[in-house]
């Protein structure tokens, strides 16, 4: 166990709850922290997330509160609120100083920032990290193994917050492209819709092959463009979440876009949720922002308008067929 200071994770969904359970695992008090007080007295009492993350029963070392006051003896916070969300939650909060690892995976629309570029216009120069990988919520919390990256140009935070949060079994690796980093975790989301949808529409698994790889090549070419590394796009950040994301059955983004491929309606696949689908919001914002540094994303594009009912699967299907032919 390396961890020994207070931990805050920000965000009391499925995420945050399984970090909170890691961060205690690996030594450190843990503050979770739920922006509505009635649920984190419920979450509290009953010692379990019902609502994110049922069945796993909080560690003892995890207190969880709504008070912002609680947050004060942290030295490391953990943001793990929807991108969308990130700004609003964050500019809430008092600023104790404490390093940020965020832990959220998108693009806010609008401005089409990643989460460390939000961090950078509400915390101005803060040391601030990302976490990203192929990791479901509900194995971490399970404790089962697991590796992630924690990527920061400060190469002191990382390797502070890769000690404090790792555990034989949440294996961190620490890495300098951050940019790269936070590229794949959007990019990997949006391109799990594309994979489900091929599936919901019974157009096979050869197809969805296809169309993963030539997701990684999407994701690749805009990590690179807006000047992370290639070598990130083939790393646990990207085709390893990629992978996790387009064929593990629990992935939120992929169940809806297996439902959109058999003909449900956005609307009634996100009325009949709680949880977050993160590819649906960052979709059009992957592809604005790539289109902003001159990259084409056909498959985030063809999301984009099936998501906005501009497409059916079928005619998204015919588009990204229809393109012309070239090398790979
Ligand atoms: N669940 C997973 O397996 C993983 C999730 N992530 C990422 O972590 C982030 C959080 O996702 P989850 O914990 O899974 O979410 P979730 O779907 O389990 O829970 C939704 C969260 O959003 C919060 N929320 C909803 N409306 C809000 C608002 N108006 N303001 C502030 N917060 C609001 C809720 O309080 C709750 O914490 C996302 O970016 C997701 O992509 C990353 C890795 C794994
Ligand atoms: O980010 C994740 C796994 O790494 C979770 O994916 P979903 O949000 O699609 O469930």
């Amino acid at each position: 166990m390396a961890g020994t200071g207070r931990i805050a994770v920000l965000g009391a969904g499925a995420w945050g709850t399984a970090l909170a359970q890691q961060a205690a695992r690996a030594g450190n008090a843990v503050t979770l922290w739920a922006r509505d007080a009635g649920r984190a007295a419920t979450i509290a009492a009953a010692r379990e997330n019902q609502r994110y993350l049922p069945g796993v029963a909080l560690e003892p070392a995890v207190s969880v509160t709504a008070e912002a006051a609680a947050l004060d003896g942290a030295d490391l916070w953990l943001l793990v609120v929807p991108a969308q969300h990130l700004r609003a939650t964050l500019a809430a909060l008092p600023d104790t100083g404490a390093p940020l690892v965020v832990c959220t995976k998108g693009v806010e629309r609008g401005t089409l920032k990643l989460p460390l570029e939000i961090l950078e216009e509400v915390r101005p120069g803060a040391a601030a990290a990302v976490l990203s990988g192929p990791n479901f919520a509900h194995e971490v919390a399970k404790g089962l193994p697991a590796a992630a990256v924690i990527a920061s140009r400060d190469a002191g935070l990382r390797g502070l917050a890769a000690e404090r949060l790792g555990t034989a079994g949440f294996r961190l690796y620490g890495g300098d492209d951050p940019m790269g980093v936070q590229v794949g975790g959007a990019a990997k989301n949006v391109i799990a819709i594309a994979a489900g949808a091929v599936i919901g529409a019974g157009l096979g698994e050869n197809a969805r092959a296809a169309l993963v790889t030539r997701g990684l090549a999407e994701l690749s070419r805009l990590v690179v463009a807006l000047g992370g590394k290639a070598e990130t796009a083939a790393g646990l950040s990207g085709l390893g979440d990629l992978l996790l994301t387009t064929t593990g059955p629990g992935s939120r983004n992929t169940s809806l876009g297996i439902e959109l491929g058999r003909g449900a309606t956005l609307e009634a696949v996100l009325a009949a949720r709680v949880s977050v689908a993160e590819g649906v919001a960052t979709a059009p914002a992957l592809v604005a922002r790539a289109a902003a540094a001159g990259v084409e994303l056909p498959i985030g594009a063809a999301v984009a308008d099936l998501l906005a009912g501009r497409l059916t699967v079928a005619e998204a299907m015919g588009r990204l067929l229809a393109r012309p032919r070239r090398d790979e």
